[in-house]
């Protein structure tokens, strides 16, 4: 007997971040939207903790512990005293280390298949307490669809969107690492008063009357400028998309993936033929937001 749970991507349509706290971690208003590009997770019982993983980035994903499918398993098994006997089967589709949440796609989506799995019925809250301790962006990915999160992030509102988004995603060679990307925030910003993070009203706005144009003019990111502070070349990523007819053009979360809104199915189509002729990026790919959670198939 298997469980295979299917989790989105994620791409934050604002990302404001404040000054760092004492444990490291910034404050945020970070506004998720999941999107249309997902990995899926299948468990089956097995002698002992195992994973794998197929896909066009399988070879850059971690199969030790430090998974984060794997401590999500076995955090859920600690938790009710049983052994994360599992073989866990990652087919990943989301980039690796681009910004698009990926890592915590898997965590939140290993935790809903053990669950259902080993039958441990833990509830909503405990799952999301779960995610939360996984990761900042992990409880997002478990609720999918769009939210605030404050806090690190981890601790979300729903935020309501009133129609459908189409994305491009130009996937970049290598990752960037978030507590790198953070740091370089930091350095960029030492010296300087850091306003607390604040939610944007005309983005909630454009979110919830679901207009591509208005969201296009609230969007905002502040790792961009980290990213493209330690990946120069994304600009010229970002200035190929806005060329080729794209509404906005925008780092995704810690980058160094580059989402371009655009106006329809058929722009978002055209925009990532264009990006991907450009030489500027190693793929594009389509995506429309918003995407439901993590959901079992
Ligand atoms: C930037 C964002 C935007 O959604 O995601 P990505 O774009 O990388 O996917 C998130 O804040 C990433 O969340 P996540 O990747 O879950 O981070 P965590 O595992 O909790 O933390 C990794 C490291 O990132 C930094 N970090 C993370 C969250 C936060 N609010 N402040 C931070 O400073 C810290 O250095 C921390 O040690
Ligand atoms: N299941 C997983 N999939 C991808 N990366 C993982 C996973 N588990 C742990 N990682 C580690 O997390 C890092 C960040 O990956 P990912 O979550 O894809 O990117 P991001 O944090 O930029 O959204 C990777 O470089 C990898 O070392």
């Amino acid at each position: 007997m298997s469980v295979t749970v299917r989790v989105p991507a994620k791409v934050n349509v604002q990302l404001a971040v404040g000054a760092a706290r004492p444990d490291g971690f910034h404050d945020l208003a970070n506004v998720f939207l999941a999107v249309g590009l997902y990995d899926e997770v299948t468990v089956t019982p097995a002698e002992s903790l195992r994973i794998t993983c197929s896909g066009p980035d399988a070879a850059q994903v971690p199969l030790d512990a430090s998974n984060l499918a794997a401590r999500a398993a076995t955090a859920l098994a600690a938790l009710h005293g049983i052994a994360p006997d599992v073989h866990i089967h990652i087919d990943k589709d989301i980039p690796v280390a681009g910004g698009m949440a990926g890592g915590s796609a898997d965590g939140a989506g290993a935790l809903l298949a053990c669950d259902a799995l080993w039958g441990t019925g833990a509830s909503r809250d405990e799952l999301l307490g779960l995610c939360a301790e996984l990761g900042s962006d992990v409880p997002f990915s478990l609720v999918g669809g769009a939210a605030l999160g404050t806090g690190r992030g981890e601790r979300l509102s729903p935020v309501e969107v009133g129609g459908a988004f189409h994305w491009v995603f130009a996937v970049a060679d290598g990752g960037l690492s978030t507590p790198a990307v953070y740091r370089e925030f930091d350095r960029l910003t030492a010296g300087t008063r850091v306003p607390g993070p604040v939610a944007s009203d005309a983005l909630l706005d454009a979110l919830r009357t679901g207009d591509a144009k208005a969201l296009a003019g609230a969007l905002s990111n502040d790792l961009q400028a980290p990213a493209l502070s330690l990946r120069p070349s994304l600009a010229d990523t970002l200035a190929a998309g806005t060329e080729a007819g794209a509404l906005a053009a925008l780092v995704s979360g810690s980058g160094p993936t580059t989402a371009f809104l655009a106006e329809d199915a058929a722009a978002a189509r055209e925009v990532a033929a264009a990006l991907t002729a450009s030489g500027t990026c190693r793929t594009a790919r389509t995506a429309a937001s918003p995407a439901p959670g993590a959901t079992v198939l």
